[in-house]
């Protein structure tokens, strides 16, 4: 029986515990996944959200799909795990890492099933899903070592939404490289944009940070081009859902102001995030499929009405900023720098 521990879930006697995001940082509440039908429904709820996380969340899912249907013959056995991955790949549809990881597992059960007992291929399958949760800290870890050296002694770094430890299994992407330029002896400060209208960065990345004794300072999404029109800022850094062959990235909505305003100020902004992020069957960013979620994820701001109840709502989740805005993406390899197309093509051949 494997276990794995990260700030954003345990996988422990073959349960998946979950700290429940919705309720930070007001309330440390978790939610125990035995099924997977319970891992779909945290990852459609955003009780896990980040792609990284949704992904080895998935994974996990899984794994406990095996576990319950193990007892069955081969046969129904496959077909219910065919429909276990079909029903936890229509959670989200923007962050690739969701169907990167179902891959993993499924391709798993393709290559073994013919000569395993069910049972057996649980075992694996529970290997592989704490594999998959276990790479992605040490993934993470990379990514903060190669971004960090982007980074200057003194700087301070402009974050949007959490890719942090509750985005991905722990230690974060773009925040991993803010924690990888510190755990190098470099003095950096953060502002967060608050992120709305889910408050990632106020709720989340705050918590995150202040934990770590990390100096930062909540923003407004409405006063990133100020904070960067007055000068204090040196670099932006956030994380991603998607990234397309061409370097275009899908991250969460916002993002794209934000890498406008940067280039109006001359400020490097970084994308942070694994291999597993970067699509390379989905050729540009207008390819990528953006989620809108519940309109009242706007009317409400953490279930206090602030509007009309009856006033439309447009809630895309996520935007696409084009590559020509990107000054590097920072990965597990290395830091990818222009032309994203050939460069990218080089480290998947
Ligand atoms: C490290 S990936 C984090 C990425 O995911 C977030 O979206 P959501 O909170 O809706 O899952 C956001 O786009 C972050 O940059």
């Amino acid at each position: 029986m494997g276990k794995l521990k990260g700030m954003s879930m345990e996988w422990i006697d073959n349960k998946l515990i979950l700290i429940d995001q919705r309720y930070l940082p007001l309330e440390e509440i978790f939610f125990e996944c035995t099924n997977y039908k319970q891992a779909a429904i945290s990852i459609k709820d955003m009780i896990v959200r980040g792609a990284p996380a949704i992904g080895a969340t998935a994974a996990f899912g899984m794994a406990l799909a095996s576990f319950e249907f193990d007892s069955e013959d081969k046969q129904n056995y496959i077909k219910k795990m065919q429909n276990a991955k079909i029903e936890l790949s229509k959670t989200r549809p923007t962050a690739v890492n969701l169907f990167w990881a179902l891959n993993r597992m499924y391709s798993l059960i393709e290559d073994k099933i013919e000569n395993l007992e069910t049972k057996e291929m649980s075992i694996l399958l529970e290997k592989e899903a704490v594999n998959i949760a276990k790479e992605d800290i040490e993934i993470n870890k990379a990514i903060g070592l190669n971004g960090g050296k982007l980074l200057n002694d003194g700087d301070t770094v402009l974050t949007h939404c959490n890719a942090g430890a509750l985005a991905t299994v722990d230690y974060g992407t773009a925040l991993g490289v803010i924690r990888g330029a510190i755990e190098s002896g470099k003095n950096i400060k953060v502002y967060a944009d608050e992120t709305r209208p889910y408050l990632q960065g106020a709720r989340l990345t705050v918590w995150e940070l202040m934990q770590d004794g990390i100096d930062t300072t909540l923003i407004s999404d409405n006063m990133a081009g100020w904070v960067m029109n007055q000068g204090k800022i040196d670099a932006v850094v956030v994380g991603a859902d998607r990234i397309a062959a061409n370097g275009d990235t899908a991250n969460k909505i916002g993002t794209y102001s934000v890498a406008v305003l940067a280039k109006r100020h001359g400020i490097p902004m970084y994308i942070a995030a694994p291999l597993s992020t970067i699509d390379m069957k989905t050729k540009t960013g207008e390819d990528i499929p953006i989620e809108e979620r519940n309109h009242d994820e706007v009317r409400l701001c953490h279930k206090i009405k602030m509007v009309m109840d009856n006033v439309k709502v447009f809630n895309p989740s996520f935007d696409v900023t084009p590559n020509d805005l990107i000054t590097a993406i920072i990965t597990e390899k290395g830091v990818i720098k222009p032309p994203f197309d050939e460069n990218l093509k080089k480290l998947f051949k």
